[in-house]
């Protein structure tokens, strides 16, 4: 094994554990966790765990493609989506047909490839370099694609003919602005504080839920419950949020809730997932990063060795 596979590999791996500490976060309203299935009759955590097995080679290998093409981030691009459609299917065959990960394919493959890349390049990656990086290889290809799109056949697809939303590609056309800006400097705040960090991603989770258009919200209702689910987690965050001592039995209680109406907050898991990738490469446990509300780029610098 060369250098460069040492590294993609280690990048596939820390893409892999932040999957499975997404899932295995509880209590999550509404989505699958180690306390219930949520609003998902078809899977359990069993089948996120299995799914994410089948698709750890896959965030390797697209890793190794940032790597071997850092300098023409358009290619990437091109190659990783050619690798993400290879990983639905890994992923489909895993759980006999049930979609566990498809926007994380998404999220987390374009990541793991720009993270390739900015290391082969510049030795070390930072949240600034990583987000540029990330620009280059989709803003184009993306917008393109939103403004084109001719069919609409996906959940996403619709939402964006119906309510003009557009979901996962709005993220990455954005530079993950609700990671950047939402999720990362709570994450990072939560953990500078000590706290435990089941009760971190919650309240991480919860911070995105307050501000996201998830677009599997949309897609199973409309814009009204998107609506109604972002003021219902402000309302959560300004009572105390997941510090506060009741903070797990109204959690459950919620999860009674969105298990009634049928509300998952896809997205935002994914986006939950994302964040604790990037918190594992990017933060180097500085204390001084408790004194920042914002994430710092500078701070945020590790080299991977
Ligand atoms: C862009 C993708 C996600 C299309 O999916 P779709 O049109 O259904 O979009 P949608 O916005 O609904 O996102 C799909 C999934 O992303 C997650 N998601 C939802 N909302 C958001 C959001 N606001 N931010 C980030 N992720 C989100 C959810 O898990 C959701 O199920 C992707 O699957 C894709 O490009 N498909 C085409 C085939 C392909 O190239 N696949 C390989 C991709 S590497
Ligand atoms: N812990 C989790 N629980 C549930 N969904 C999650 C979780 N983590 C991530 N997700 C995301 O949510 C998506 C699945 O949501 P959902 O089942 O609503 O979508 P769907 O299969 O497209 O729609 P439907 O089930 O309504 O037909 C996955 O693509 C996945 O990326």
């Amino acid at each position: 094994m060369d250098k460069n596979d040492k590294i993609a590999e280690r990048i596939g791996d820390m893409a892999y554990r932040a999957l499975l500490e997404e899932v295995y976060t509880s209590p999550k309203p509404g989505l699958v966790d180690l306390y219930s299935n949520g609003a998902h009759k078809d899977m359990d955590v069993s089948t996120f765990e299995r799914s994410a097995d089948a698709l750890k080679p896959y965030f390797a290998a697209m890793a190794q493609e940032g790597i071997k093409h850092k300098d023409s981030p358009f290619e990437i691009f091109s190659n990783i989506r050619r690798l993400g459609i290879d990983a639905e299917k890994a992923m489909y065959h895993a759980t006999a047909g049930v979609n566990t990960h498809k926007g994380l394919i998404f999220n987390m493959g374009i990541l793991s490839a720009a993270v390739g890349a900015c290391i082969e390049r510049d030795d070390t990656v930072t949240l600034y370099s990583l987000m540029e990086m990330e620009q280059a290889m989709v803003r184009d290809t993306l917008l393109k694609e939103v403004h084109g799109m001719r069919d609409f056949t996906s959940n996403g697809e619709k939402n964006l003919q119906k309510y003009g939303t557009m979901g996962a590609r709005g993220e990455a056309i954005s530079g993950y602005q609700s990671i950047r800006t939402i999720s990362l400097p709570v994450m990072a705040k939560g953990i500078s504080e000590g706290r435990d960090f089941n009760l971190v991603k919650l309240q991480t989770l919860f911070a995105l839920m307050s501000q996201v258009d998830d677009s599997n919200i949309i897609a199973r209702h409309n814009l009204e419950a998107l609506h109604e689910v972002k003021g219902l987690a402000k309302e959560f965050l300004s009572s105390g949020g997941a510090y506060q001592e009741e903070a797990v039995s109204i959690l459950k209680r919620m999860d009674k809730d969105f298990i009634d109406r049928n509300i998952s907050a896809g997205g935002c898991a994914d986006l939950l997932a994302v964040t604790i990738f990037l918190a594992d490469l990017l933060w180097d446990g500085s204390k001084e990063f408790s004194e920042v509300n914002e994430f710092d780029i500078k701070k945020g610098q590790r080299p991977m060795g």
